[in-house]
């Protein structure tokens, strides 16, 4: 039966509340105007019936009778003077209207000295930048006058300033991003460092807002967030791009925090993520973030490149394929990961050729996570071995369709090792831990639209998903619960995620720290239940099978490609055509290897 649709009024239920308030205030603030005279005398009467009350009540009860006495006489008089019921009532009106009046002190106009000395400072340092000789109406001259160069401005208890509007020329070029970039840096050392300020450019209006932001929440600890399959919460960012908030616990508390999701799976335009940051910036926190969320509705290879067992906790559990930090291990279980995704996208091809839905087997999201691959490129290039990196290609190009997620999270200085592959194919960026503009730049694609700070608690970053917004970040607080050093909360919450040791994972013993030389330490795919449960052949794939089915399902020119999985499933056909061409953005990295380097 055909749905029918909700009533607008019902479907659209939030704007129409929206618009209801803010048609009821506005009734609201002209009635008050209007009304305001009236309002004041009433007020006025309250206080002077209340004084007389007083009055009352002060005088001894001997002498109320004569009090009573002298008011009557009072109103007798007034009763037969000639206009004195009218005089009075005048009378009484003005003394109401007088007693009546805001006696709340006003508010200081305009800034305070000490306010009014940074506000011409700050003006006085951006007349160099906003002033010309051939100006024949300077609004920047030397000795010039603030005022109509900050229109707005606010400051905090501290006298520092929290927000401010700047009008400059309509010459200035506002338009490039080192004119804008010298302004913000101004901007930010004069109005005190050590704070993130927001800068919003008005190019059409020639006017620039420059806001403080509030320091992320970095205590949020790991928990099960409230998201649909397909979405992993990165961090949580500010309310000013993201309007949707998830509701978080936070000891005994619940808060809701605006969220920075990243969309995985078929119809995900940044299929594949890329974490960078400087070491202990938190990219192996964010890892374990990502695959405890993943684990709720998938299965994770973990290679862990950094050699210090950061993920055994995860070993062994339901879910968790694989945990390498040998690299023959590593080689094997990516070797495992490309045949996989092209096992799938046979799977998925076969049934839309026979016009059947895709298989069960073929939609179990996988996730293989790279903790500083470059580490394990470095020991195969020293043993003369297969470059682990080469096994991500079929993944990373072909893994959207084929409900395949890579995530590699590697350092700054060593992002210049990284595959082409595996930069062409991760649009979702995350840079954590101190950089610079330049590096902030190289890494996402675009600059932030805030100060970078030079220190920032651990799991602060950027994040860019494809060619959206670059958004503050705060990962949380996901620490290994094997480490000594972790608070006995963010162990808990860690533990509590953990899925069920798996029946094989119980046989194995307890996870040890491994060098990466040391081979594998966990389960491999080879393993018996791994190979049943994911219909994995231990045997190599035949290479003529291995050509057909990468090509197969993407063979430019070829009959078949218009029935694709991808083509038919998938809303983002621009995104479809890059999985064989290099996307636009984010940028190469190089730029920040050197910068860091
Ligand atoms: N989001 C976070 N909230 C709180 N603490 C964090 C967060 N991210 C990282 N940390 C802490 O910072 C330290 C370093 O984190 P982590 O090991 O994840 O960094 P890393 O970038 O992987 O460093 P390395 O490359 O040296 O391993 C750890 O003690 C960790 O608990």
């Amino acid at each position: 039966m055909a749905r029918r649709p909700l009533p607008r009024i019902l479907s659209n239920r939030g704007a129409h509340l929206a618009r209801s308030r803010e048609l009821a205030r506005t009734a609201a603030d002209s009635a008050t105007d209007i009304l305001h005279p009236l309002i004041t005398i009433v007020r006025g009467l309250r206080r002077l019936a209340s004084a007389g009350r007083r009055r009352v009540a002060d005088t001894p009860k001997d002498r109320r009778g004569a009090l009573l006495f002298l008011v009557a006489s009072v109103l007798l008089v007034v009763l037969l003077l000639p206009y004195g019921p009218l005089l009075a009532a005048i009378a009484l009106m003005a003394a109401a209207a007088w007693q009546g009046r805001d006696r709340a002190p006003a508010a200081p106009k305009g800034p305070d000295e000490s306010q009014a000395q940074r506000l011409k400072s700050l003006y006085d340092a951006l007349v160099p930048y906003f002033s010309s000789a051939g100006d024949p109406d300077p609004l920047y001259t030397h000795g010039g006058s603030w005022e109509k160069a900050f229109p707005a401005y606010e400051f905090d208890g501290t006298g520092r300033i929290t927000h401010l509007v700047v009008v400059y020329p309509a010459y200035y070029t506002d338009g490039e991003a080192e004119s804008r970039a010298r302004i913000e840096h101004l901007l930010a050392a004069k109005s005190g460092r050590g704070r993130e300020y927001h800068f919003a450019w008005d190019e059409e209006g020639n006017q620039l807002t420059v806001q403080v932001l509030a320091p992320l929440p970095a205590d949020i600890a790991a928990q099960r967030f409230v998201t649909s399959p397909g979405e992993t919460v990165l961090g949580f960012t500010d309310p000013m791009q993201v309007h949707r908030t998830l509701p978080l616990a936070h000891g005994e508390e619940q808060r809701d925090v605006p969220p920075v999701v990243w969309r995985t799976g078929i119809r995900s335009t940044a299929p594949h993520l890329l974490a960078a940051g400087q070491p202990g910036s938190g990219t192996s926190t964010l890892l374990r973030s990502v695959a405890l969320q993943a684990l709720r509705h998938g299965d994770v290879v973990i290679v862990d490149g950094g050699g210090t067992g950061e993920y055994a906790c995860l070993t062994g559990r339901d879910g968790v394929l694989a945990v390498e930090c040998g690299l023959a291990g590593v080689l094997e279980s990516l070797r495992w990961a490309a045949h996989e995704t092209e096992r799938r996208l046979i799977a998925a091809n076969r049934a839309h050729q026979a016009g059947d839905p895709p298989p069960e087997d073929t939609k179990r999201p996988l996730w293989i996570l790279l903790d500083r691959p470059s580490a394990f490129t470095h020991l195969a290039a020293a043993d003369g071995r297969e470059d682990p990196q080469s096994l991500l290609q079929i993944p990373l190009r072909h893994g959207r369709p084929a409900n395949v997620t890579v995530v590699v999270a590697d350092q700054l200085d060593s992002l210049e090792t990284l595959s082409d592959a595996v930069r062409q194919h991760t649009r979702a960026r995350v840079l954590l831990g101190p950089a610079t503009p330049e590096q902030v730049t190289a890494v996402l694609g675009a600059p932030p639209h805030t100060t970078p700070l030079d220190h920032v608690p651990a799991g602060r970053g950027y994040a860019r998903l494809g060619t959206g917004p670059v958004h503050r970040l705060q990962v949380p607080a996901t620490p290994d619960p094997y480490d000594d050093t972790t608070g006995a909360d963010h162990r808990k919450a860690v533990l509590d995620l953990l899925p069920a040791r798996s029946a094989q994972g119980d046989a194995q013993t307890e996870p040890t720290r491994t060098a990466p030389e040391s081979g594998p330490v966990r389960r491999t795919p080879a393993d018996a239940t791994f190979t049943d449960k994911h219909s994995l052949e231990k045997k190599p794939v035949d290479p003529a099978t291995t050509d057909r089915t990468v090509t197969e399902p993407y063979a430019a020119g070829t009959a078949d490609t218009a029935d694709t999985a991808d083509t038919a499933d998938t809303a983002d056909t621009a995104d479809t055509a890059d999985t064989d061409t290099a996307p636009p953005e984010p940028v190469p990295v190089e730029t920040a290897a050197a910068e860091s380097s």
